[in-house]
């Protein structure tokens, strides 16, 4: 969602990148499914969420708090708004990194109506005070204000309405356990497969009045690396080469064409991924190779191999972060249509890889 967080490096121009950028936020209100019927994939998470909304809604009470984790992009925001709507409630998004004093936090709260729905964002990003405050605005919904400083200091107790929180964050495993604890429902989303990829770019192709085939859509989400937000960048993208090099209905080959013109390859690599891949391959053949060697060889700043190119790569099951260093796994070769070179036997990190 806050897009100014990621804009530095090579992150900020990257078509895959999984951040929001102007464009996307520009569009993406028009893309949002409204409830979770039009909600696509994520079976379980949406099964469950179903039972603990009819029940609130059957009680008449406001829903328990909700804690979504799952990378950026994967539709945390979405389905908090959805929780809204299906409970019928106004809802108000914030971010934890909005929040650094528990004041902040005290303001956003007191003025909460009853049972509306609030979106933290990047909660495990929030200060410890305001964390703190938030604990017993959860289970009791009270704050204690603390008004003046030092030995004179009073806290004020301040009665909130119930409400419901959505807390969104890339990893539960960063929350504090008391914290994590005062949810009452977690949901872990997971990446998209291929096929509900495809139905995400088909119905975002509709909102947008663009022709597609279901070939052109499974070309796109192909290479969406798992995520509706990439899916719906490249939609955008292989509109605009439809629109200027064919007469706008999207096939396979027209979104196989757009898509090499902006380096997107058939398994959603970018230049950056690729050109890493390549380094590691024909520079060192296959590793083990430092990370500090392996940014160097592509002119890259260490944190960008291994924050921004590395994560998909390893998760893709290409490269693999050993003891040694770096290395290349035949799925690699294999992408790059190269040969792996003959190895002696002498068991390091890459042979086990190759199962020798
Ligand atoms: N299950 C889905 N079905 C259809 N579209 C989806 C789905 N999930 C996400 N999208 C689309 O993907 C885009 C990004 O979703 P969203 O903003 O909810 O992601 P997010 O997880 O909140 O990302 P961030 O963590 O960066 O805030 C939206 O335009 C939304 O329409």
């Amino acid at each position: 969602m806050n897009w100014d967080d990621t804009t530095d490096g090579a992150a900020a121009e990257r078509l895959v990148d999984t951040a929001a950028d102007r464009e996307d936020q520009a569009v993406e209100a028009a893309l949002r499914p409204k409830d979770l019927g039009e909600f696509i994939g994520q079976e379980k998470v949406r099964e469950q969420l179903d039972l603990v909304l009819r029940a609130a809604r059957a009680r008449g009470a406001t829903a328990d708090h909700v804690l979504l984790s799952g990378a950026p992009g994967l539709g945390k925001t979405t389905l908090s708004m959805i929780i809204a709507a299906e409970m019928g409630a106004p809802i108000r998004i914030t971010s934890g990194p909005a929040i650094q004093h528990a004041g902040d936090l005290a303001a956003i709260l007191s003025s909460l109506q009853e049972g509306e729905v609030l979106f933290l964002d990047e909660i495990h990003r929030m200060s410890r005070p305001a964390e703190e405050m938030l604990y017993m605005a959860m289970e009791d919904f009270r704050v204690d204000v603390i008004v003046g400083k030092g030995p004179g200091a009073t806290a004020i107790p301040l009665e909130l309405p119930p409400f419901t929180l959505v807390g969104a964050t890339t990893r539960a495993g960063l929350l504090p356990p008391p914290l994590r604890d005062r949810f009452g429902f977690t949901a872990h989303m997971e990446f998209y497969e291929p096929r509900e990829l495809q139905r995400v770019v088909h119905r975002s192709a509709a909102l947008l009045d663009v022709e597609i085939d279901p070939s052109g859509a499974a070309e796109i989400a192909g290479r969406s690396r798992g995520t509706p937000r990439i899916a719906n960048r490249l939609l955008r993208r292989v509109r605009d080469y439809a629109q200027v090099k064919a007469d706008g209905l999207i096939t396979e080959d027209i979104a196989a064409a757009a898509l090499a013109v902006y380096e997107v390859d058939e398994r959603g690599l970018d230049r950056l991924d690729r050109g890493v891949l390549e380094a590691l391959l024909k520079l060192f053949g296959g590793g083990p190779v430092g990370l500090s060697t392996l940014a160097v060889a592509v002119g890259e700043e260490r944190e960008t191999v291994e924050e921004v190119a590395e994560p998909f790569l390893v998760r893709e099951g290409l490269l693999a972060r050993t003891p040694r260093g770096r290395v290349a796994t035949p799925a690699a070769w294999n992408h790059l249509g190269l040969t792996p070179p003959q190895r002696p036997a002498t068991g390091n990190g890459q042979q086990d890889l190759f199962g020798a």
